[in-house]
Order: structure tokens, then C-alpha cells, then sequence
């Protein structure tokens, strides 16, 4: 294997823009608008009710100052703590709602960011690596979601705490709110500066972590190749290189972030100096009590932390929306236009000159026409590399061709509704999957309605119920990862189990015997042969007996149909078939 160093900034799946972004969230918000609306309403009440304390506290101060009665101490006191109290419990309340509407909001999004990765065109998800994607629904996902959770209870908090201390201010004397007004300018300047330049230091601090991922990605999935070509240090150089720029924007950024704390304390000095000074002379002529001058005071401190959550949270806020730049750059890849098609009448499988090339990579099927009629079946054979599997793909229509067309039953599998093809055409790949769960629940993934009758029958098909009547639980058995292990061999008998179950009128079969050993090859040839049994079937032969089985033979060499015909004539004759029938027969 060739390990072309990767460029660091190679392409990343799209970053949608602010307004594409901002339409998403409204698109995930809008179904909970009633309760944005409470949410606003309660958090409101709870910062209003805290306006009251601090003149309240100034009342004390105007009683103290002239030796007034303890009796006039009363109403002040049960103010601030009627008001306190409302603070505390619909506060609380403020904060639940928000959250609980921000969880329901990021599910929504989180949903459809997910299925449409999962519907993403394969060449999108070749070229920009699969660690770009896993970063966005792992890394993006959190950040978002730690903002919905943390940061945007807060932002309104905040938000709504500065304006109406502000108001506060002005009810006392207009000339305090003015006096605070001073700071605003270096919260403004701080704020300016930082919402243009924190962004794209985002947005790049993101990118590096996707491209770390992506190195990581590769590195850890590719393992066994990596140590097998001695490649460590190649890997690690690039992860290396890959970490370091990530560790170069993140420093970038934190850098940022210390400025834009020096402008705001800057804000504070100026703002609590004004409104002392402010205060001292409005209560040298006489315009206002001592105690108004401390409630103005306390008014202003009370801004410090919300203008400091604020702040915090732009920087919280500027990264999330780098993050949700990038979900929303998912739902921003066309999806490929299916219009629905006519459904196929025949289950006629036919390529017509197709050509492909992986990314950027070169082409690697070169003008391939092949026809499987009703109910044939065609195994395809040649040297590994020949393009095998990409045809198969191709033929399934998990690859589109750069050129050529691919039709089922003369309709083009392109202009198919996915749904609609996945009716017709069923791909089991090498790489089989039993995912987690019991076995019902893995069968059920091909037909959710399934009866256990319908299961064990398809079990049975695919030759697996000698094994599955000993598990212990039977159906309900929990299989895969974590539970019950199953073998190679079994692993394929459940996806052929799947294939029954879905019963397709196309299969399209990349066959797995390499793992098997020679026994169980055996064992899954039968069940591969009774599964397809009134399909129209295309099957990766990697073993010749599966061809030798099969109506008609295509072999590939470098993406190329080099030679096709009747398996038995074609081992007759001394063409490269035969030469690969006489190669298997005696390394048998
Ligand atoms: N995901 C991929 N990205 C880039 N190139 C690929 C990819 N998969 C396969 N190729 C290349 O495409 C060509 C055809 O590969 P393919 O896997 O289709 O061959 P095959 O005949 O199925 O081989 P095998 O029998 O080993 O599975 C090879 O040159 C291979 O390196």
C-alpha cells in the first residue's frame, strides 16, 4: 500500500455560512417557540424581582444615616427577602425551562444532522475523510450542546440583567444611568473586536481538530497496515504535525480571548468611578440621598457579573457557533436528487459503459458493460485490485459513476429513490456487522415487522439455525460486541438471514470466504445458494467454486471486462479463467 502524505489542510466536508446556520437553529427552535416564550418570561421575572434589593439596601442606608426607628427597617427588609425568595425559586424554574428547550432543540438538530450524514453521498464522504465527519457529530455535537445546556441560560440571563439594571439605574436619576453608560464603549470596543476576529480563529481552530481526527483516524483504524508497512513513524509525524496546529490555533485564540478580558475590567474601572463620582456630587448638592448613591453604586456592581458571564460567553458562544457552523454544513450537502423514478418493472440489472475513480484518485473502472437478465446469476472474478468490490458498489449504486449508467429494470438506479432502491437492490459487503443488541433486534433492522416464525425461517435459509437453537436466550440472545461473540462464518449467515428477510429481488454479494476456512466456506457457499435462490444475484466470487456455481462468469482485470461466459466453458478453454481455475484447483 502506498501512503501518500496526507496534506494537513486537505478538504473538509462544507462550513455552512452565519445565515445558513441561523436558519438551522430557527428551523430546531421554531417547534418550541411556546416554550422559548415562558422561558423569557419567567428568567425576566426572576432578574426583575432582584431590581428591587438594591434600593431597598439604599433605604437602609438613608434610615441609618439619619438614626431612624427600627420599625422603618421592616418594609425594606421584607423586601429583600420577598425578593430574594422570587429570585431563588423562579430563577430556578428560569433556568430548568431553558434547559429542558435546549435539550429539545439540540436532539431535533442532532437528529437530522445524523441522518443526514448517514445519507451523505459516499464520494462527499471519501473525499473529505470520515474523521472530519466524526469530529463534526462527536466534538461539534458537545460543544453545541454544552453551550444549549451552559451557555445560553446564562446569555439570557445576562442579557436580560444588563438591560434592566440599566433601567434600574435611570429610575433612581437619569445621571447614573449615564455615568454607567461611560463603560460602554470599551465593552462595545472589546466586543466589536472580538466578534470579528475570534470567528474564522474559530472556525480554523475547529478545521485542525477535524484534520487531527482524521490522522487519528487513520492511524488507529489502519493499524495493522501501519505496523505491517512499518509505518509508524510516518503516522505519527503527520498526528504530530496535525496535533501541533491544533495546539498553534487553540493558543491563537486563547490569546485573543486574554485581550478582550483586559478591555472589559478596563469597562468596570471606568463605569464604577463615573457612577461614585456621579453619586458624591449629586448628593453634595442635594439632588439625591445617600442611600440612592449606594443603591446606584450596587446597581453598577451587579453588572460586573453579567458583563463578565457576557463576555465569557461570546467566547463560549463565537466557539459554539463555529460548531454549529459545521452541523449545519452537513445539512448543506445536496443529498443526491432522487426524483422517484418509475420503480423498476424487472429485476434486469445492467451497467452501460461505466466508469470510476475513488476522490481524486484515478479511475478505476474503465467503461464496464455487463447485463444480469431475471433471475441469473453472474459472479465476477479477477486478481485482487481488479475492481471487484468498487463494481459491486457501483452496481448497488453506493458509488455513482463518473460516466456510463447503471439501470435496474432499464430504469437508472441515479434518478431511484433511495428507498425505493433498497426495495430492489440489497449489497452485503465483506465487511459484515452484527450490531449490538439481541438477535431479533438485528434481523428486524432488514424487516421491522418481522414475526420470530419469519426469523428462525430466515435463519434457517441462511443455514444458521443448527447454532442459534443453542444459544441460550435463542432470539432474545444478546449478540455482537459485548455480548454473545459470534464467528466469522455466523456474522455472514446473519446478514444473509437479513437478506432473506428483506427479500430484494436484486442481491448484490461481495463474498467474505477469506476468513472462513475452508469448512465454513463450505458451509456459507450452501447458505449463500439456497438465500439467492430466485434472485437476480451479482457476487464477488473469491473463491472459484462460488463461480464455478454461478450461470456466467465476468472477469475483471484493472478495471476492465477482459473475458465472460459459462463457468465450464470458460475453465475449458485458455483464457485467463481457466488459467485462474487451474491456479485454485491445484493450491487447493
Ligand atoms: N476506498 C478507496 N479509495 C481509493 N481507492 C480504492 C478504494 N477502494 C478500492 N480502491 C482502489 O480501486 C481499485 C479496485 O479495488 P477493488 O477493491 O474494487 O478491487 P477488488 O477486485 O475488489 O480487490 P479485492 O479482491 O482485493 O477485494 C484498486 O486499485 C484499489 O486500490
Amino acid at each position: 500500500m502506498s501512503a501518500p502524505d496526507l496534506p494537513l489542510e486537505q478538504a473538509t466536508l462544507p462550513v455552512a455560512t452565519p445565515r445558513q446556520a441561523r436558519r438551522e437553529l430557527w428551523r430546531a427552535l421554531r417547534p418550541e417557540r411556546l416554550g422559548v416564550g415562558l422561558a423569557f418570561a419567567v428568567l425576566a421575572a426572576t432578574v426583575t424581582a432582584g431590581l428591587f434589593i438594591p434600593p431597598a439596601l439604599g433605604r437602609i442606608v438613608d434610615v441609618a444615616e439619619r438614626s431612624g426607628t427600627p420599625a422603618e427597617l421592616v418594609a425594606p427588609l421584607v423586601v429583600i427577602t420577598v425578593a430574594t425568595l422570587v429570585q431563588g425559586v423562579a430563577g430556578s424554574g428560569g433556568w430548568y425551562l431553558v434547559v429542558r428547550v435546549g435539550e429539545k432543540v439540540l436532539a431535533a438538530l442532532r437528529e437530522r444532522v445524523l441522518s443526514r450524514a448517514l445519507q451523505l453521498p459516499q464520494a462527499e464522504v471519501e473525499r473529505s475523510g470520515t474523521g472530519d465527519l466524526v469530529s463534526r457529530v462527536s466534538n461539534d455535537v458537545d460543544q453545541v450542546s454544552e453551550a444549549l445546556r451552559e451557555a445560553v441560560p446564562q446569555l439570557l440571563w445576562a442579557a436580560f440583567t444588563v438591560v434592566l439594571t440599566l433601567v434600574g439605574l435611570a429610575a433612581l436619576d437619569w445621571r447614573f444611568a449615564l455615568a454607567g453608560l461611560v463603560s460602554m464603549p470599551f465593552y462595545v470596543w472589546a466586543a466589536r473586536g472580538y466578534t470579528v476576529v475570534a470567528p474564522p480563529l474559530y472556525t480554523a481552530e475547529r478545521a485542525a481538530e477535524g484534520v487531527r481526527s482524521q490522522a487519528l483516524v487513520e492511524t488507529l483504524g489502519g493499524v495493522e497496515t501501519v505496523r505491517a508497512f512499518l509505518l509508524g513513524p510516518r503516522h505519527l509525524r503527520r498526528v504530530g504535525e496535525a496535533s501541533e496546529m491544533a495546539r498553534r490555533r487553540r493558543i491563537r485564540t486563547a490569546d485573543t480571548t486574554a485581550w478582550f478580558f483586559s478591555r472589559i475590567h478596563l469597562g468596570e474601572l471606568t463605569g464604577t468611578g463615573s457612577v461614585l463620582l456621579v453619586g458624591a456630587l449629586l448628593v453634595g448638592d442635594g439632588s439625591a440621598t445617600l442611600g440612592e448613591a449606594t443603591a446606584a453604586a450596587l446597581y453598577f456592581i451587579r453588572l460586573y457579573d453579567p458583563v463578565g458571564a457576557l463576555v465569557n460567553l461570546l467566547d463560549e458562544a463565537q466557539s459554539a457557533t463555529a460548531s454549529l457552523r459545521r452541523l449545519a454544513g452537513i445539512l448543506q450537502v445536496p443529498v443526491e436528487a432522487r426524483a422517484g423514478g418509475e420503480p423498476p418493472v424487472a429485476p434486469r440489472l445492467s451497467l452501460e459503459g461505466v466508469r470510476f475513480g475513488y476522490a481524486d484518485g484515478p479511475e478505476v473502472v474503465h467503461g464496464v458493460d455487463l447485463v444480469v437478465r431475471p433471475g441469473e446469476h453472474v459472479a465476477l472474478v479477477g486478481s485482487s485490485g481488479a475492481g471487484k468490490t468498487t463494481l459491486a458498489a457501483l452496481a448497488a449504486g453506493i458509488h455513482e459513476p463518473v460516466a456510463g449508467r447503471v439501470l435496474l429494470g432499464g430504469c437508472p438506479v441515479a434518478d431511484l429513490d433511495r428507498d425505493v432502491l433498497r426495495e430492489h437492490v440489497a449489497l452485503v459487503t465483506q465487511e459484515v456487522h452484527v450490531f449490538a443488541g439481541t438477535l431479533a433486534q438485528d434481523l428486524r433492522l432488514a424487516r421491522p415487522g418481522a414475526t420470530d416464525e419469519e426469523l428462525l425461517a430466515a435463519l434457517e435459509v441462511a443455514g444458521a439455525r443448527p447454532w442459534v437453537d443453542l444459544l441460550p436466550e435463542g432470539l432474545s440472545t444478546v449478540v455482537g460486541e459485548g455480548g454473545h461473540p459470534v464467528t466469522a462464518v455466523q456474522a455472514q449467515q446473519v446478514a444473509l438471514a437479513r437478506l432473506a428477510l428483506r427479500d430484494p429481488a436484486v442481491a448484490i454479494l461481495d463474498e467474505a470466504t477469506a476468513e472462513a476456512g475452508s469448512a465454513g466456506a463450505r458451509h456459507l457457499e450452501r447458505s449463500m445458494e439456497r438465500v439467492l435462490e430466485g434472485r437476480t444475484a451479482l457476487l464477488v466470487a473469491h473463491r472459484l467454486t462460488t463461480a464455478a456455481a454461478a450461470d456466467r462468469v465476468v472477469v475483471l482485470e484493472h478495471g476492465r471486462v477482459v473475458e465472460e461466459g459459462a463457468p465450464e466453458e470458460l475453465a475449458a478453454g485458455t483464457g485467463p479463467y481457466a488459467e485462474l481455475w487451474r491456479a485454485w484447483q491445484a493450491g487447493r
